[in-house]
């Protein structure tokens, strides 16, 4: 069955219980995202998007409004909505193969040995990661985490693709080479893809469409940006493109002006019990 949009959010709300009463992170958020769109979600810290993220993927619960995948409503977490954090979340003690092996047991139930050796190891080629398929997570750098918990997703073969701040704790050579082996896997397998980011040049990069959010509480979409840019795209070429100077300057003209933040983000960091985040919004200019 084919739909029209593969996965819809409508007029989504949630509010969180707290000691002083409801917290409403989210209101009226409406999204129509077709089979194979990569969208990124943009919005200053604690605006929302990881609120978004985790309802798609059936971590959160909307208290207004709800998901539809597939026609499917969405309420808790499943393999066709994999999830990628920043910091990896392999498990220690297993080799990269073995991570992606138990992914792979876990949701292929029925293949055979052959089958799924097959399997594993074509999801770990994806991501360029044949070579250390027997080393520790503590044994290779965080680019190579990364690379292997992506591998873990993808074998997972999700209708959607998940992926919060992926790259946020790599440095900019490593990010690059990630960006470019997202590109490079979306191209061939053609997952919808939602990912979180700070930065707007891998905003402008990657995606098909920007989802723009306002700065909580009650936060929702500001605007969406859809990308034009061929692909597959390069960013040498895309560094003096007109069009894609464009895009990013309509980003950071809705992040900076449209979305001034002027309030201080450090009581939003001590709510939420996640690490590692960077603070501010990065750019082209400040990147590490
Ligand atoms: N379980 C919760 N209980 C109460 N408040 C929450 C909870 N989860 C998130 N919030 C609040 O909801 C708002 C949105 O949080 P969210 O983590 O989605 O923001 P974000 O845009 O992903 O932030 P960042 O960019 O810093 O990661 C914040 O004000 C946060 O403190």
């Amino acid at each position: 069955m084919t739909f029209k949009h593969q996965l819809e959010l409508t007029q989504v709300g949630i509010d969180f219980p707290t000691p002083k009463g409801p917290f409403t992170a989210l209101t009226d958020v409406n999204l129509r995202i077709q089979k194979g769109e990569f969208i990124s979600l943009i919005g200053h810290s604690g605006c929302g998007k990881s609120t978004v993220l985790n309802l798609v993927a059936g971590l959160n619960q909307a208290t207004t409004g709800g998901v539809i995948l597939e026609g499917q409503e969405v309420n808790e977490p499943g393999p066709e909505r994999a999830v990628v954090f920043q910091n990896h979340s392999l498990l220690p003690w297993l080799s990269a193969y073995k991570n992606v092996e138990l992914a792979v047991k876990q949701t292929r139930s029925g293949r055979s040995k052959k089958e799924i050796k097959d399997w594993v190891e074509h999801n770990l080629e994806l991501v360029h990661m044949t070579h250390a398929a027997d080393k520790l997570p503590s044994e290779i750098s965080g680019g190579m985490k990364q690379r292997v918990g992506i591998a873990r997703a993808l074998a997972m073969q999700p209708k959607v693709l998940l992926m919060d701040e992926p790259f946020g704790a790599l440095d900019a050579l490593t990010r690059a080479h990630l960006q470019d082996s997202v590109m490079e896997i979306h191209s061939k397998l053609g997952n919808t893809v939602i990912m979180i980011t700070h930065d707007v040049d891998e905003a402008v990069l990657l995606s098909d469409r920007i989802v723009m959010m306002t700065n909580g509480p009650a936060a929702t979409i500001g605007e969406i940006l859809p990308i034009e840019l061929q692909r597959p795209r390069n960013r040498i070429e895309l560094a003096d493109d007109a069009k894609y100077n464009h895009y990013r300057h309509e980003v950071l003209k809705f992040l900076y002006e449209k979305q001034r933040k002027v309030e201080s983000v450090d009581s939003h960091r001590k709510n939420k019990q996640k690490n590692a985040s960077p603070v501010t919004l990065k750019t082209g200019s400040d990147k590490e």
